[in-house]
């Protein structure tokens, strides 16, 4: 076991710690603080379950533990699979008192907390993130939720979690795709609001695709402390916490008129990303290359920046008018004025949006 790292996620309501480590998810030391003797629903899905759901039942002793699982995919995060929770914990007769332990990527994470979000209005949950994506990103922050098939997310509550456990050793077993779609939003820390992180992932490219250990470490270790920073500042997206919806509003709408089964999140908010540079660019607010950096690193991480001809422009713009952002007067897009740096602005036209979107489509293209 490494020594273990813990980030605080300080809130006005209550705070709570983020433990990253390695081998800390079967360590008894991780849960003895965050659970007492109540009931709990450990909840994951029929891939992660098989690797990891003994090791973390095998810490958690002999207390009254249930398990329910369920089918893996974004395609399987709606309302039926949020339901299919409630009904286990009716069915084992949790009190207000339960905890949920979400043990999965950021899939599970997002169900499992708008179950606990909404089971007898509100019940502790725990984060036990398997994903490069979930460690860094959604496990983090208490946004919580399930799709519809008009819109991403469109469904769900904040409710943070009682505590973040990530163990780094999972990723081991991660397929190299979502290993990739993780990395689009370690960048995106980079690019809104930390300019040196940019620059240091730019500087190890190999050592980041290999998962050097370290390397992992650092990265989910830095890009939790940049989550907390902004989720202690705005915990429920009154304004700045909108900037970790950057490449979002684009990319949530390439996942959702692709029906959620094309592309991984993170792919879909690399591509988001670029065109909201290249929006960025367009309306003059930060300095020409800008889009083209940022499109280099996701390439060179083995990210796609490019959008298929068969994605028409019109029903991505359609889509994206259902972002949670948008406002009566249109749009609230996240742009950057310099690398490192992000605002949120409503002053886009139809046209200039079009034209981002459409200037990620030929690979020769001047972005
Ligand atoms: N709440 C938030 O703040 C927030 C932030 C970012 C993303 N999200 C949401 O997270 C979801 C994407 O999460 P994701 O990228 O983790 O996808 P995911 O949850 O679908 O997991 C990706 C795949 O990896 C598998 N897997 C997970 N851990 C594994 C492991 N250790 N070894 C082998 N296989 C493993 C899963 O079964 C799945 O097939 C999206 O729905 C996105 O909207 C939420
Ligand atoms: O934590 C946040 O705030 C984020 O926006 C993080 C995003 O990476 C994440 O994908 C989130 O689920 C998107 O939120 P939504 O409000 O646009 O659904
Ligand atoms: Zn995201």
């Amino acid at each position: 076991m490494t020594e273990r790292l813990t980030v605080p996620v300080e809130l006005e309501r209550g705070s709570y710690r983020v433990d990253i480590g390695t081998a800390i998810l079967d360590d008894p030391q991780s849960w003895g603080s965050v659970l007492g003797d109540e009931t709990v629903l450990l909840v994951s899905n029929d891939t992660v379950a098989p690797l990891y759901a003994d090791r973390l039942e095998s810490a958690l002793g002999e207390r009254d533990v249930h398990r329910h699982i369920i089918p893996d995919g974004e395609p399987h995060k709606n309302v039926s699979t949020w339901s299919g929770i409630i009904d286990r914990l009716i069915e084992i007769r949790a009190r207000r008192d339960a905890t949920l332990i979400a043990l999965g990527g950021g899939v599970v994470g997002d169900i499992c907390g708008f179950a606990a979000a909404s089971y007898m209005r509100g019940i502790r949950f725990v984060q036990v993130p398997t994903t490069l994506l979930a460690q860094v990103d959604a496990s983090v922050g208490g946004k919580t939720g399930i799709n519809h098939t008009a819109g991403k997310n469109l469904i769900g509550a904040f409710h943070q979690p009682a505590a973040v456990i990530i163990d780094t050793a999972t990723l081991d077993t991660l397929p190299r795709r979502e290993y990739l779609a993780g990395l689009a939003e370690v960048v995106k820390y980079g690019a809104i609001m930390d300019a040196e992180f940019l620059d240091r992932i730019e500087s190890m490219i190999d050592a980041v695709t290999a998962r050097d250990p370290e390397v992992l470490r650092e990265l989910v270790a830095r890009s939790v402390r940049n989550k907390a920073k902004v989720v202690s500042a705005d915990e429920r997206e009154g304004g700045i916490r909108a900037i970790l919806n950057f490449g979002h509003t684009f990319g949530h709408a390439i996942e959702s008129v692709t029906g959620y089964a094309r592309y991984l999140h993170g792919e879909a908010v690399a591509i988001g990303m670029v065109m909201a540079a290249s929006l960025s660019e367009r309306r003059g607010l930060c300095e020409a290359g800008t889009a083209a950096r940022l499109e280099r690193l996701l390439a060179a991480l083995g990210l796609t920046t490019t959008l298929p001809d068969d994605i028409a422009t019109a029903p991505l713009i359609e889509t994206m008018g259902l972002d949670k952002k948008a406002v009566a007067g249109g749009l609230r897009l996240v742009l950057l004025t310099s690398t490192g740096e992000a605002v949120i602005d409503q002053d886009s036209s139809e046209t200039e949006i079009a034209a981002a979107i459409d200037a990620c489509r030929d690979p020769s293209r001047a972005i």
